[in-house]
């Protein structure tokens, strides 16, 4: 499923290529306001909530129309979220750029590219588009492309995520000098969510980490089991965008995260 929808998301971005050089990208990204500090709005008092704008998956095909992207990053962030994700990629996802620039615009807290990256054109679209964050996936890339996307993703003011499925990815990621990790509970093999992923892998997580749980919150009491498994903060998407009232259960979650039972202690 990896390679297949990576095949796809090289085809488009060779069409983007062709349209938009990577000069008029870094002519953007000069313009643009500083990226804000991610990492410190993903780790403090509590579990912080990053909510994602998600129209469609592989695993489960279409979600949620989402007409207005913006607006419902503006609910998310009435709900008191952390961070806003949202999907970039096309094909799979019924993501875009255009979505990302929308909500970036609408919203003051931190926004993240969440795509299948691949090169660096692509950290330099998500600057120039407005993300403060980029997420780059173990699994897609080897060691050497690992390291180098992640030195060029911090050189160019976006904090990586760097998103892993079980423990040797964790190994790898934390070699690459990953300082956020996003655990996702969903394999890309199979598709399947097993919320336990998250409790199997963060134990190899240095404390300096922060450390994300990806996938399969369907409200607050998944919210609390990642906590207890030691997340600093949870990615929600399907349950958000399929809800009746997203802002109403983004509140919910945030409230659990906030419970002072959850705190680290860390600050
Ligand atoms: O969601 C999928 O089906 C999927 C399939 C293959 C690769 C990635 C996929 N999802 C991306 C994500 O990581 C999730 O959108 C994100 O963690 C939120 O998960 P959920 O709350 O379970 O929608």
């Amino acid at each position: 499923m990896l390679d297949e929808i990576i095949d796809g998301v090289r085809a488009d971005l060779a069409q983007r290529q062709a349209r938009v050089s990577l000069d008029e990208l870094k002519e953007r990204v000069a313009k643009a306001p500083a990226a804000k500090d991610a990492a410190a709005a993903l780790r403090g008092d509590g579990v912080k909530v990053i909510c994602e704008v998600k129209r469609s998956s592989p695993s489960k095909g279409a979600l949620a129309a989402i007409a207005d992207p913006a607006g419902l990053a503006a609910d998310y962030e009435a709900g008191g979220a952390a961070a806003i994700s949202v999907l970039t990629e096309e094909r799979r996802f019924g993501g875009s750029l255009a979505d990302l620039e929308a909500v970036r615009a609408k919203v003051d807290i931190p926004v993240l590219r969440k795509d299948f990256i691949v090169t660096s054109y692509q950290l330099w679209e998500a600057r120039a588009y407005g993300a403060d964050l980029a997420l780059l996936i173990v699994a897609a890339l080897d060691q050497p492309a690992l390291e180098s996307l992640i030195e060029r993703a911090e050189s160019i003011g976006l904090t990586p995520i760097v998103e892993v499925h079980d423990e040797d990815e964790a190994e790898r990621a934390v070699d690459a000098g990953a300082r956020v990790i996003g655990v996702n509970a969903r394999d890309l093999k199979t598709l399947k969510v097993d919320r336990d992923t998250f409790e199997r892998v963060a134990p190899e997580l240095p404390d300096s980490v922060v450390k994300i749980a990806e996938s399969g919150v369907r409200g607050p009491h998944d919210l609390i089991a990642y906590a207890n498994a030691g997340a600093d903060a949870v990615l929600v998407g399907e349950s958000l965008v399929t809800g009746r009232d997203p802002r109403g259960a983004v509140s919910d979650l945030v409230a659990a995260g906030a419970h002072p039972a959850l705190r680290h202690g860390r600050s």
